[in-house]
């Protein structure tokens, strides 16, 4: 029985870190095991401009631990006012990896998304000549459409169209929820990759509805039938370079969740892996993790992978993670995964 783990140190492809003092209070809980994370540029207001990011990235460094070697790397916040030369300057400086897409009013702070993709033409068809990606929160906002099928719509109805107009385009769909986000990516010739949850892995719908009302297992895009996250789970330890952790951890102060109108994210950074060498080992696939959470993301984005490595050791006790991490804006609920945890990462 394996009962240490060493691999090489991980990276978060999709993060929330929020600005003031949420910034100050969750920044450190994913530095602590992760080398870079991709951060969400869904602020208010939005991280829209190079400029924008710049500041931003100042912001986030300041957060960190004394001594943190974490590298933030930025994404833009794609507006239907966009300017492709800003964007392009971005990505030329090396100042923003990505832009990011959220149609308007898809998930938390995506008012000011795009509603109309002909808008966008122009920027998107820069990127792709620049080779720069376009992360997708891929979900239609139709009301007509029903909130667990969303995803799907978006993959049919949204995504392939605009990936049949612009192939050269670079999409990372990002937190896949769905055995067809799944089948779309492997399904794919080029350009297109796909992040996964942590979350996503662990439970199914009936965690935020069966027994009881759970708002911390609400997220967007909301959790499937069990036989969507199977196939995500299937996915995750395929090996397919295709697939990779983008956390998605989206801190929200605990009464901002425990509403009668409730938001949507889950915050897992503190726990993450821990989680994933649990999902990995559960599978007899830990020889996998590595590839998932270290390695597919950076070849993906044309970055070297970490230098440094992290020893993950399976504990006779279970790992005791507190309910709440206390910020400056309030505690934030970690993610319970409803099973005890013996994988720790080792300081
Ligand atoms: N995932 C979520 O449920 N929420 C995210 C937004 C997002 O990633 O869609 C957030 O910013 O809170
Ligand atoms: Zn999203
Ligand atoms: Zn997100």
């Amino acid at each position: 029985m394996t009962t240490e783990l060493a691999i090489i140190r991980p990276d978060d492809w999709h993060l929330h870190l929020r600005d003031g003092e949420m910034l100050k209070g969750v920044a450190p809980e994913s530095a602590r095991h992760f080398g870079r994370a991709i951060v969400m540029p869904n602020l208010v207001p939005p991280v829209v401009t190079k400029a924008d990011a710049v500041a931003y990235r100042e912001r986030i460094l300041a957060a960190l631990p004394a001594g943190s070697r974490f590298q933030p790397m930025m994404t833009l916040y794609l507006t239907e006012e966009t300017d492709a030369a800003d964007v392009a300057a971005a990505f030329e400086e090396k100042v923003a990896l990505a832009v990011k897409l959220y149609p308007a009013g898809a998930t938390t702070n995506s008012q000011s998304g795009v509603r109309d993709l002909d808008k966008v033409m122009g920027v998107l068809e820069r990127m792709a000549e620049i080779g720069m990606t376009l992360c997708v929160h891929g979900e239609v906002t139709d009301p007509e459409v029903d909130i667990f099928d969303r995803e799907a719509v978006f993959i049919e109805e949204v995504l392939d169209p605009l990936r049949q107009r612009l192939p050269e385009l670079r999409v990372t769909m990002e937190h896949i929820t769905t055995k067809n986000g799944v089948d779309y990516v492997t399904g794919a010739d080029d350009n297109i990759a796909a992040s996964i949850t942590t979350h996503h892995l662990m439970i199914n719908r009936n965690a935020i509805l069966a027994g009881g009302i759970r708002p911390h297992y609400y997220c967007l895009p909301v959790a499937k039938r069990e036989r969507h996250r199977l196939a995500l789970r299937q996915a995750a330890i395929s090996g397919d370079p295709r697939f990779f952790l983008g956390t998605d951890s989206a801190p929200h102060p605990t009464d901002a969740k425990e509403s009668a109108c409730g938001c949507a994210g889950i915050f897992t950074a503190p726990n993450t892996m821990s989680c994933l060498a649990h999902v990995f080992e559960e599978e007899g696939a830990l020889g996998q993790l590595e590839g998932f959470a270290s390695r597919h993301g950076a070849d993906w984005y044309g970055l070297p992978v970490n230098e440094e490595t992290i020893t993950l050791t399976k504990r006779d006790e279970p790992v005791a993670y507190p309910p709440a991490v206390e910020t400056g804006a309030g505690p934030v609920t970690v993610f319970d995964p409803m099973v005890e945890l013996y994988w720790a990462v080792e300081d």
